[in-house]
């Protein structure tokens, strides 16, 4: 079943508007700053990697026709991410949308994981989300309004491996909500997104280590019977960052395929198979 949706925006519907990917280069950014675009959007990506968003500049001009523009920012550091919204500002006037997208992690037990380690992950998902938001507020939305989605990661339950990410998930969501409470009466309107399992090729590559088996056994836990697709989840972003969203701000938006997120894992013995709880499977049985 092919399930790359065509754009259900309209061409026009951000004519004039300035959107800010980051982790625009790859997977579920790319096909943000895409939507984006076609829906009339300048649209600028950044990451740490120059020859990504140079590959996807390229690639979007040959699918589109579309210019994207580009500069790298590693978010976790504050000079480069205020280099990169000083730029945006300086050569296209402003930031409307901005799309907080850029994350990750590695899969780690708790009783493994050093401090160092801990802290990567937190630096990148939760201080650098908040440290674009924070410029991008005080150098143009607090005057003018705008839009901001955060993508964050359906384990609002907890997930085995993922303590680093999921504890810097959370303070997104959370930071979230109290952003939307002191922004609005700038007009600024901010909301996460919460996939589940996506595949990209970027973001899977991450993970080839935990191999087939288990991709196989998300696949039967999810009641889609099927990963979702990075336009899926731009579909939600776009909404999100357009006028059809100008009540809603604090939300989290999840595109999950009606995954649940509570510690229910497939459990197969012999002929049996059924639900069990996450924590009840051994370690190396677990995501
Ligand atoms: C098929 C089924 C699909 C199943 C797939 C299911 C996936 C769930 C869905 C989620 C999907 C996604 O998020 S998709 C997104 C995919 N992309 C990513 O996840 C990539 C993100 N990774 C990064 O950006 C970085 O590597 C990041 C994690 C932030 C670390 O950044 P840094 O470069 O600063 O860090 P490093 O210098 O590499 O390491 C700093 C410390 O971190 C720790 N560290 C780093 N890598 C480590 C590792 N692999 N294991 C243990 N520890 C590690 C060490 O303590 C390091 O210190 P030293 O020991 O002293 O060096
Ligand atoms: N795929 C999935 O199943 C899911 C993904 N997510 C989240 O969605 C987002 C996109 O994931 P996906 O597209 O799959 O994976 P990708 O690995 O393709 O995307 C991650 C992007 O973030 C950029 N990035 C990483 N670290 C930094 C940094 N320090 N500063 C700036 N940019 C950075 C990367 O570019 P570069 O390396 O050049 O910096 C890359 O473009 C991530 O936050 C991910 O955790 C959430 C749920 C599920």
């Amino acid at each position: 079943m092919n399930t790359k949706p065509k754009t259900v925006f309209r061409p026009k519907l951000f004519d004039k508007k300035v959107a800010l990917v980051t982790g625009g280069g790859t997977g579920i950014g790319f096909a943000i700053a895409t939507e984006l675009s076609l829906a009339g959007a300048t649209v600028w990506i950044s990451g740490r990697s120059e020859e990504k968003l140079d590959d996807a500049e390229k690639r979007h001009f040959k699918e589109t026709g579309l210019r994207l523009l580009t500069q790298p920012c590693d978010i976790r550091n504050a000079t480069d991410v205020d280099a990169l919204t000083s730029e945006v500002l300086t050569k296209s006037g402003s930031i409307d949308i901005l799309i907080n997208n850029a994350g990750g992690q590695f899969p780690c037990s708790a009783e493994e994981l050093s401090n160092k380690g801990f802290m990567a992950v937190v630096n990148l998902n939760l201080l650098g989300t908040f440290s674009m938001c924070r410029e991008v507020f005080n150098k143009y939305m607090s005057t003018h309004g705008g839009s901001i989605a955060n993508i964050t990661l359906g384990m609002n339950n907890g997930m085995p491996l993922m303590a680093h990410s999921g504890a810097a998930r959370a303070g997104v969501e959370n930071m979230t909500k109290t952003l939307s409470q002191e922004w609005i009466a700038s007009g600024v309107r901010i909301n996460c997104v919460r996939p589940g399992i996506i595949y990209t090729e970027s973001g899977f590559d991450n993970y080839k280590g935990l191999g087939d088996d288990v991709l196989n056994k998300i696949v039967r836990s999810i009641p889609a019977k099927r990963l979702g697709t990075a336009e899926e989840v731009a579909s939600a972003a776009v909404f999100l960052s357009s006028d059809g969203a100008r009540y809603i701000t604090g939300q989290s938006l999840a595109v999950c395929g009606g995954q649940s997120f509570t510690h229910l894992a497939i459990f197969e013995q012999e002929d049996k198979v059924g639900l069990i709880p996450y924590g009840a499977l051994p370690l190396k049985a677990r995501l």
